[in-house]
C-alpha cells in the first residue's frame, strides 16, 4: 500500500498525529529506546524498527518523519533535514561495534579484497578513508551482507557494524585468528576528535508543520537516553537476557564506548569527516549542519495527544 503523503495524512494543522519515528534495531540504540517505555512515551510514537541504511532511506524519502540517519546520508540530504541537538550515536574513542576485521595487518591490504557490510553507509566510508589515508593502502572493495564468515570467504578483511561487529570485537575474531581494528579508536587517534556514526534528524517540512510535536519527540528521546544511562546496569542486565553478551560488557558498551551526545566536539568531528570524504560522497566539504532551533526544543508540547483536559498538540495558529 502506498504511503499517503504527509499533507493528506494531516488535513488540519492541529489534528493529532502519531509521528513516524525510526529506531535502529541494534544493541547500540537500546538505551535510546528503553527509557521510552519507562517515561510513557513509547505508545505515542509510530515506531519503525530496522537496520540503519533502511531507516536512513525512509527518512530521506518521507516514509518517516523523525529518526536516526547514518552520518553520510544525512550530509547528502542536509537540505531536507534538521539535526536534533544533543543526541547521536557516536564515540569518543573505541566504539566496540564499528570495526575492520582482518586476516593480515592493515598495511598489507593494498590490492587485496575488503568486504564492506551492506547495513553501513558511514563506517564503510570511514574505513576506506582510514585505510587509504592513514594506512596508505588501496584495497579492492565490494559490498556484502554483514556475515563475517561469508565476507571473509571472499576477502582478506571485512567492515562490520552493530551486533555482528560487537560479536567480532568481543571474541569471535580472536577465536578465528583475526585481528579487530576499532574505527572509533582509529579516528580518535588520527584526528583527536569524537566520531558521529548517526545523527537524529527531522524532516524539515515536518518540523515546520509540527514544531511542538517535533520538540516533544526530541525531548522524549533525550529523557529516555538520560534515564537509560542512569540505569545502565539495569538496561544491560535486561538486554543480556536475550543476547550473547554479558551484562557487564553491555554496561561498558552503553555507558563508556558509545557516546549518545551531540555537542560542539561531536559537530567538529562531523565537519572534519565531511571535509575529508566530500570529494566522492555527494556533498560539499563545508556542508552546513543545520540544527533544530533551540526555541523549538524548549517549546511546550507533549507527545501524548490528549492530556486532561484535551489540548491541541500545536499552539493554535495566530491570526
Ligand atoms: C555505533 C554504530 O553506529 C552505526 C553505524 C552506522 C553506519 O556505519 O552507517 C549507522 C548507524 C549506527 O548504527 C553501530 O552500528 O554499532
Amino acid at each position: 500500500m502506498a504511503e499517503p503523503e504527509a499533507e493528506t495524512r494531516e488535513p488540519q494543522e492541529n489534528t493529532p498525529v502519531r509521528p513516524r519515528v525510526g529506531h535502529i534495531q541494534f544493541l547500540n540504540c537500546v538505551p535510546l529506546y528503553w527509557g521510552l517505555a519507562r517515561t510513557g512515551n513509547l505508545l505515542d510514537l509510530d515506531l519503525t524498527k530496522d537496520t540503519p541504511e533502511k531507516l536512513s532511506d525512509q527518512l530521506v524519502d518521507g516514509t518517516l518523519d523523525i529518526g536516526p540517519i547514518t552520518c553520510v546520508e544525512y550530509l547528502r540530504n542536509a537540505d531536507e533535514l534538521l539535526v536534533l541537538p544533543d543526541i547521536a550515536v557516536g564515540s569518543d574513542g573505541p566504539v566496540m561495534s564499528c570495526v575492520i576485521v582482518s586476516k593480515v595487518p592493515l598495511g598489507d591490504l593494498d590490492g587485496r579484497r575488503v568486504a564492506l557490510g551492506s547495513t553501513s553507509r558511514t563506517s564503510v566510508r570511514l574505513a576506506r578513508l582510514l585505510l587509504e589515508e592513514r594506512e596508505g593502502v588501496h584495497p579492492e572493495y565490494f559490498s556484502c551482507p554483514p556475515d563475517l564468515s561469508a565476507m571473509l570467504a571472499d576477502a582478506d578483511a571485512a567492515v562490520l557494524i552493530g551486533d555482528p561487529a560487537l560479536r567480532a570485537y568481543l571474541g569471535q575474531a580472536a577465536d578465528l585468528g583475526l585481528t579487530v581494528h576499532d574505527l572509533g579508536a582509529m579516528w580518535k587517534e588520527w584526528t583527536g576528535l569524537p566520531f558521529v556514526f548517526a545523527v537524529w534528524a527531522v524532516r524539515r517540512d515536518f518540523a515546520e508543520r509540527r514544531p511542538a510535536l517535533t520538540a516533544a519527540v526530541h525531548r522524549a528521546f533525550l529523557e529516555s537516553r538520560d534515564l537509560s544511562l542512569v540505569e545502565a546496569a539495569k538496561v544491560a542486565e535486561q538486554a543480556a537476557r536475550w543476547e550473547d553478551f554479558d551484562a557487564d560488557v553491555l554496561e561498558r558498551y552503553f555507558s563508556e564506548a558509545l557516546d549518545f551526545s551531540l555537542g560542539e566536539r561531536q559537530l567538529a568531528g562531523v565537519a572534519e569527516f565531511a571535509r575529508r570524504v566530500a570529494h566522492d560522497s555527494g556533498f560539499a566539504p563545508d556542508v552546513a549542519v543545520r540544527l533544530l532551533e533551540p526555541a523549538e526544543i524548549t517549546a511546550e508540547g507533549s507527545v501524548a495527544p490528549a492530556a486532561e483536559p484535551p489540548v491541541d498538540l500545536e499552539p493554535a495558529p495566530v491570526g
